[in-house]
């Protein structure tokens, strides 16, 4: 596969309920479908699991209680994948992408950086969006135990080499955020 065509792969981190999907799919409208995509780490994990579980995967894709309900246990058998290879979900998550702007719109790992670096080099930037946790939890954010407090929540807390740090409080309107985005990475 050749990655020709992709200029540059932005990166996205960030709590669980900090925004994620909410920021990565405004900005994918506003550079649109022909400039732009969006991949997730998590989706290779979860068409695996929807599979060998005979589950929905529509559902698991999607915000709600079927993704809660799973969550745990994809955390646990992906810990188990990635212990024999790091790069499993994000080569499976990238193997397709050619647009000139790829968002990756959930990397939780320090080896998921490890890998989009060593595969693709300075094309990487790195973006984490920040949030309170009262606003997380007025979002639908309730802490778990074996998820809020585990390696895949919580390794990149203490990373500091980011290009980009984004308050997402819902103070700020959103476009704002999209136009710094933009500005900074892609104009
Ligand atoms: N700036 C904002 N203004 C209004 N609503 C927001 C804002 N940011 C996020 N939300 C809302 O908060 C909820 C959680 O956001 P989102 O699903 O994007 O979080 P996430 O980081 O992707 O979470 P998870 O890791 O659980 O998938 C969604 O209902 C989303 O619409």
């Amino acid at each position: 596969m050749s990655f020709e065509n992709v200029k540059r792969i932005l990166l996205f981190s960030g709590k669980r309920k900090s925004g994620k999907d909410f920021i990565t799919d405004k900005l994918l409208i506003k550079l649109g479908n022909d400039n732009a995509e969006i991949i997730r780490i998590s989706e290779p994990i979860k068409s695996f699991w929807a599979k060998e579980k005979n589950l929905d995967l529509t559902q698991l894709l999607s915000d709600g209680a079927y993704k809660e309900k799973y969550r745990k246990a994809m955390i646990v058998w992906s810990d188990e994948m990635r212990a024999k290879d790091y790069g499993i979900f994000c080569r499976e998550a990238s193997k397709n992408i050619s647009k000139e702007t790829v968002i990756v719109s959930d990397i939780r790992r320090k080896t998921d950086i490890q890998f989009f670096r060593e595969t693709f080099g300075n094309k990487i930037k790195l973006i984490r969006i920040v949030c309170n946790d009262n606003i997380r939890v007025k979002r639908g954010w309730t802490f778990q135990e074996g998820v809020d407090d585990i390696q895949s929540e919580c390794d990149l807390d203490d990373w500091n080499e980011w290009d980009l740090l984004i308050e997402n409080t819902g103070d700020r309107d959103a476009h704002e955020i999209l136009d710094e985005i933009i500005t900074k990475f892609i104009v």
